[in-house]
Formats: structure tokens, C-alpha cells, sequence
């Protein structure tokens, strides 16, 4: 599904309904809301909402459990930090249990441990709570990258692990990443996507031919849940009118 909007305030606001909505249920129905964040830019506005009166005090924040798709191995008072970010924007202004938030990072251990030790976290958090991830919030890059599940990296072909670590070269630093194995699981996927510098990439995931290596964003296909993208008109530009008209809401 797809939902295109030419204002980033309301596709910030849909964001923040979808989310408030997803809490809420999971709530009802089985007591813990499980969550995962994305980064980048594209969360900010929905981020700052949801910490706003108008929402924050519509979720059981005691109930809810953050984790994170995927991160770029700095401390978490590095500006590139994604849990650094949604500290600053939300974490720090909601009563949230501060132990129930586990961000991507860990200054005692390199990451490929401590994506293992994420990954039993997970394990073990899901066998209490049940299920897994009731909500991942994702980008996308406009090289098709989400999470980081980047162009032409290993990671992309992962088919059993949950958590992984690599140096990515180009960037010259370690990233931190659910794979599609987990991801796939989750009851709701909610992709955000702005700009026009997202547009070819965009049509590239959702209509192109199937090639995972070089558009890993091809790669969320969830089992039993249910995928939203939800979109500007800029990053929109480049998909066909048919495939709007099918998969549009
Ligand atoms: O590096 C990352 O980039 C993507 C996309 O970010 P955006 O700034 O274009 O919205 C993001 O989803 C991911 O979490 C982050 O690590």
C-alpha cells in the first residue's frame, strides 16, 4: 500500500495516527507495544509529534518497547547518532521506562558482538512479550538502501540471522542492522519517504524488476503483516498512474 501526501505535516500526522494505533492495539491485545525506530531525516517531524501533547499522552509509554532498525556505530552524542536523534526529538520528552529503550550501540563491545548480543536480546524480549515487532518504522535512501541493507553489501542476502554488523566502505564506518528475516516478521512495516532525490529509486523498488542487491528496499515483504509506504508527491513522481491507482489508499 502506498499513501501519497504533498504536505510533510500531514504525512507526519498519518505517521503519528498509524503509530498511536498500532500502540494501542497491541496494548489491548497483549499488554507490551514493541516497536522499532528508524533514522535519517525523514522521522524528525513524526518524532517531535508524537512527543507534542496531543499524542504523547494517547500511548502507554510504560508499556512500550523501543528498539531500533538499524544504526551507524557512534555514540549516542555523535550528531549522526539514530538513537541520538530520537532521544532529542522524542525519547526524552514521553515517560517512557528508560529501560525498556535499547538503542544499536554499545562502547564495551565491537559491533559484530553486540549485534549478537541485540539479537538474543530480541530473542528473548519476543519470547516474553510475544510475537515480535508489532511496528518497524524504516527509510529509505535514494540509492534504494533501508535499514542498512545498502546496495551490493552481504547483508542483503541474509536469510536466517536477525541482527548484523559491517564496515561499510564507502562510509568508512560500522552499521548496525535488523535483516529482512526479522523485519518480514513484523505485524506493520511503515516506510517514510520525502523527496524528489528519492523519486527513481522509489519507482525502481515498487515496479521495477526484482533485484534485491541493488535496491535492498525490494527486500520488505512482509509474511502476515501489512506494509505501508508512506510518501511525498515529490518521491512519488517517477511511479506509473497504474500502479498508484492499484496500490494507492
Ligand atoms: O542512513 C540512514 O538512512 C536512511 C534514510 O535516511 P533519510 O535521511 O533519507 O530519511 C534511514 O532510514 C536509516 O535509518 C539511516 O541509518
Amino acid at each position: 500500500m502506498i499513501k501519497i501526501f504533498t504536505d510533510s505535516k500531514d504525512l507526519s500526522a498519518f505517521a503519528a495516527d498509524y503509530f498511536t494505533a498500532a500502540a494501542r492495539k497491541a496494548i489491548a491485545e497483549k499488554g507490551t507495544f514493541n516497536v522499532a525506530l528508524t533514522g535519517g531525516n525523514s522521522p524528525l517531524q513524526l518524532y517531535t509529534l508524537l512527543a507534542s501533547p496531543q499524542y504523547s499522552g494517547s500511548i502507554d509509554w510504560s508499556k512500550t518497547y523501543i528498539f531500533w532498525g538499524d544504526e551507524r556505530w557512534v555514540p549516542l552524542d555523535d550528531k549522526r547518532s539514530n538513537a541520538g536523534m530520537a532521544y532529542a526529538a522524542l525519547l526524552d520528552h514521553v515517560p517512557v521506562n528508560k529501560d525498556h529503550v535499547y538503542p544499536m550501540w554499545s562502547d564495551q563491545l565491537p559491533p559484530g558482538e553486540y549485534a549478537a548480543v541485540y539479537e538474543k536480546l530480541l530473542r528473548s524480549h519476543f519470547d516474553k512479550s510475544g510475537g515480535t515487532f508489532d511496528l518497524i518504522l524504516l527509510g529509505m535512501g535514494e540509492d534504494g538502501h533501508t535499514a542498512s541493507l545498502f546496495p551490493g553489501t552481504q547483508v542483503t542476502r541474509e536469510q536466517h540471522t536477525w541482527v548484523k554488523a559491517y564496515y561499510l566502505n564507502p562510509q568508512q564506518m560500522y552499521r548496525i542492522t535488523l535483516t529482512a528475516p526479522l523485519i518480514n516478521l513484523a505485524d506493520r512495516i511503515m516506510v517514510i519517504t520525502f523527496g524528489e532525490n528519492k523519486s527513481d529509486a522509489l519507482a525502481h523498488v515498487l515496479e521495477g524488476k526484482r533485484d534485491t542487491i541493488t535496491y535492498p528496499a525490494q527486500l520488505l515483504q512482509p509474511e502476515k503483516g501489512e506494509l505501508i509506504w508512506a510518501i511525498d508527491d515529490k518521491a512519488a513522481a517517477a511511479l506509473s498512474p497504474d500502479y498508484i491507482k492499484t496500490n494507492g489508499i
